[in-house]
């Protein structure tokens, strides 16, 4: 075993409050380290003192057999150590290159060397990507390769890896987590932050449960379960849920019929009840965002009708799907105005215009809303920034649930929140569902759509291949649509045949 980092006892806060209260782990070269921890556990902060983001007031670490205290990121990966963090952004305007080599030591290299050198990275870890196309035309698995590339080309010896695969489908982490153990082979290290269970058990070799502030336990991946994992996490069992029955009696909410968008969205029909969870599920090019970006006027149908209702209606813009009572969570939503308070967030801009009945009720509502999906703050006037990723998304999706929409069309609502939360955040959905919502979601979580949806539409190649009723389908029958193939069951394995 070659020990490349050990931290010992670190402690580190935000202003008074304490969130890291001992943390102590070790990590050897060519080695993965899962870590997984509730919102707000600290795992973001943990990270962030290791990459040279956030500063420890106690405790030390050793890199490399090295005392190691970075005081900036830059400092960090001068050492060696880099990070993806959640929800990194790419200028889409940079072509993959200047994009692998931007802020390392060759940067400032000719441009064609820089562009040869990106060609031999991308060759070397087995995929197709042109060093010259721009980054805003890769799909986020891709991106997260261009990520992790340019941590090979500034050496990174360590690579912390903050949920970057969160709403990716499982063929595209499957992807990542190859190359990942490439890069171990060649003797690096990495720290895997997700809240899979699942994934985390195929990718990792030791997995680190962070629990208030401390390195609760380190279990080898091989000898655990995911049970185990959900018990350590929340010391307590996950209760899972009954098969979502067909709804399809209710009354219409929306229907639409013969629906295009160029030539992304072809010919597409289905229809939601009240009340309904309508899963939509496809790969990157199947249309499944373009049609949901018509049915919320981000990017208007083409062809076709949308029936609101019963009634016919017209979305050409946002502004009249917000009439129509469609509301939308996009993949990439990020609170318009990080500086506002979490209090604000939620009451998404309606503050109370009464007097001050008004707005006790409002506050009680926000802090019903905090303590249900529990949101990990002491102050819910404090700004929204100052919570955990998992935190802020709680947020913008309490927002949608409470804005009194009759249509939510949700994409990876679930996407950075953990797995006790998402259960309670479920159980929210299902309330709204109750009262008559209809509720379309998009998520490359199949489990997740099949826990919960009434029926699930499949898109591929811009059609809507098939909609599956809750209780005939599976993962496997919703990938073998998506994918275009089937399995023909045989001797022993299953064999793949195209359709
Ligand atoms: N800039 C900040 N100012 C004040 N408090 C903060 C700040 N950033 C994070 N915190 C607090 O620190 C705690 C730990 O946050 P952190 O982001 O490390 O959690 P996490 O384990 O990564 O959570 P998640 O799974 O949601 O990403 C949270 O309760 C959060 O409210």
């Amino acid at each position: 075993m070659d020990l490349l980092l050990h931290a010992d006892d670190i402690h580190a806060s935000y202003e008074q409050r304490q969130i890291l209260k001992g943390v102590s782990l070790s990590l050897n070269r060519g080695e993965i380290l899962g870590m997984i921890g509730t919102n707000g556990a600290g795992k973001t902060t943990l990270m962030g003192v290791l990459a040279g983001s956030h500063q420890h007031h106690a405790g030390h670490i050793m890199l490399a057999g090295e005392k190691y205290r970075p005081e900036s990121t830059e400092e960090a990966r001068a050492c060696g150590v880099g990070l993806i963090p959640q929800n990194f952004r790419l200028d889409p305007d940079l072509t993959i290159a200047k994009a692998i080599f931007r802020g390392t030591f060759q940067a400032g290299r000719p441009h064609e060397e820089l562009r040869g050198r990106a060609a031999e990275l991308i060759r070397d870890i087995g995929v197709t990507m042109d060093p010259d196309a721009k980054v805003g035309t890769l799909i986020r698995a891709e991106q997260a390769l261009v990520e992790v590339l340019r941590m090979v080309a500034e050496e990174a010896q360590l690579v912390i890896m903050d949920e970057v695969a969160a709403s990716l489908p499982d063929h595209d982490v499957a992807v990542l987590h190859q190359v990942l153990r490439m890069l171990t082979r060649q003797g690096r290290a990495i720290i895997y932050i997700t809240h899979r269970l699942d994934e985390v058990r195929s990718i990792a070799h030791r997995i680190a449960i962070l629990r208030d502030g401390r390195v609760h336990k380190v279990l080898e991946a091989s000898q655990t379960d995911v049970d185990e994992l959900a018990f350590l996490l929340l010391q307590h069992r996950l209760e899972g849920n009954a098969r979502p029955a067909d709804r399809t009696n209710a009354e219409e909410a929306l229907r639409v019929v013969d629906l295009s968008v160029g030539d992304a969205v072809r010919g597409v029909s289905f229809d939601v009840s009240k009340g309904e969870f309508f899963g939509l599920v496809g790969t990157h090019r199947s249309g499944v965002y373009q049609l949901i970006e018509a049915l919320v006027g981000v990017h208007p149908s083409t062809s076709g009708e949308i029936r609101v209702q019963g009634e016919r209606v017209e979305i050409r813009g946002t502004q009249d799907a917000s009439r129509l009572k469609i509301g939308y969570l996009s993949d990439t939503a990020e609170s318009s105005a990080p500086d506002a308070s979490i209090t604000e967030g939620l009451q998404h801009g309606r503050a109370a215009t009464g007097g001050l009945e008004d707005e006790i009720a409002a506050l009680r509502s926000v802090v019903e809303v905090v303590r249900r999906m529990r949101i990990n703050t002491t102050n819910i006037h404090g700004a929204l920034n100052t919570l955990s990723g998992g935190d802020r998304q709680k947020v913008q999706l309490a927002k949608w649930m409470t804005a009194g929409c009759d249509v939510l069309i949700l994409s990876h609502p679930s996407r950075g929140i953990d797995i006790g939360a998402k259960e309670v955040v479920y159980r929210m959905l299902n309330e709204l569902s109750e009262l008559g919502v209809a509720i379309i979601l998009l998520s490359s979580d199949l489990s997740e759509l099949v826990s919960w949806c009434h029926r699930i539409g499949v898109m591929r190649d811009g059609e809507l291949v098939t909609i599956e009723a809750n209780a005939n389908t599976n993962e496997d029958v919703l990938v073998h649509h998506m994918l275009g193939v089937k399995f023909e069951s045989g001797t022993g394995d299953a064999r793949r045949v195209r359709t």
